[in-house]
């Protein structure tokens, strides 16, 4: 337990806090301000924790049911998560051009993503990252994988705003096409209150959806079509959040030859 405790605590008042100096210096902003102002403090976590999790290969019938899915798409509610680069691929992030990719495995290295609280304090400049967790390659199926994953969290009283002290927002403003700041900004122009970042935590793990279930993960339930494409949508405290689940043909094609065998 000493030693889980020092690594969370190397981890997240060394490598996040450095992590939070350079994401600082770009939004200019002092070197400790998402430090001191945002990210949550009080345990070797703060609000946020340090998850170990071993899964083992998914049965024939989840493999089926959840259509390969592992984690919906989504994005992380808090600041910045640090993952463990491992060797088995399953987490993917959505590309700009509109596709799944495997993050691919470098040894040694940490993958960061971007969370919604730090999307809407840099005022939509760095988007949170889109991302899943989906079946590993077909040569990785048997494999059982290990999830090592820091979430940084963010201080739980506080409503989710723009850093309007950073000189970035003053000089160019916010970027509010996008992602989740487009509609914390929607709320705010008609003078309804944000979540804290403590609702918004809570809500998103206590209604996280379940990717074997059948009867929701489909269009007219829990997904929409836009533009011709499978999103998957819902709603959290008045903030609507639609994320890409995308038709995989080689999915199908897998799906066909399991049927066939
Ligand atoms: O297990 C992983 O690689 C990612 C899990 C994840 O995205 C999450 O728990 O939010
Ligand atoms: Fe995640």
């Amino acid at each position: 337990m000493d030693e889980i405790e020092a690594f969370s605590n190397y981890l997240t008042k060394s490598v996040n806090r450095r992590l939070l100096t350079v994401l600082s210096r770009v939004l200019e902003l002092p070197d400790d301000y998402l430090w001191d102002n945002v990210q949550s403090h009080g345990s070797p976590t703060g609000e946020g924790y340090f998850r170990h999790a071993l899964f083992r290969p998914v049965q024939k019938q989840t493999q089926e049911a959840s259509k390969g899915l592992r984690m919906h798409g989504h994005t992380d509610f808090g600041l910045t998560t640090l993952l463990f680069s491992v060797p088995i691929s399953c987490l993917q992030i959505w590309g700009r051009d509109e596709q799944w990719y495997y993050v691919p495995y470098k040894p040694g290295a940490l993958v960061i993503n971007i969370g919604d609280t730090l999307e809407i304090v840099s005022g939509g400049h760095f988007k949170a990252t889109r991302h899943r967790v989906f079946r590993p390659p077909a040569d990785q199926l048997h494999e059982e994988r290990l999830s090592l994953v820091l979430f940084n969290s963010s201080i739980g009283d506080l409503r989710m705003a723009p850093a309007h002290d950073s000189k970035l927002i003053q000089r160019e403003g916010c970027v509010e096409e996008q992602g989740v700041y487009k509609e914390f900004k929607k709320l705010t122009s008609q003078g309804k209150l944000v979540p804290t970042n403590r609702q918004w935590r809570e809500i998103q793990i206590a209604t996280c959806t379940d990717p074997t279930d059948t009867v929701n993960n489909r269009v007219g339930a829990h997904q929409v079509l836009i533009d011709g494409k499978v999103m998957h949508q819902r709603e959290y405290m008045g903030v609507k959040v639609v994320l890409p689940v995308i038709f995989d043909f080689q999915l199908l094609v897998f799906i066909l030859s399991l049927l066939d065998s």
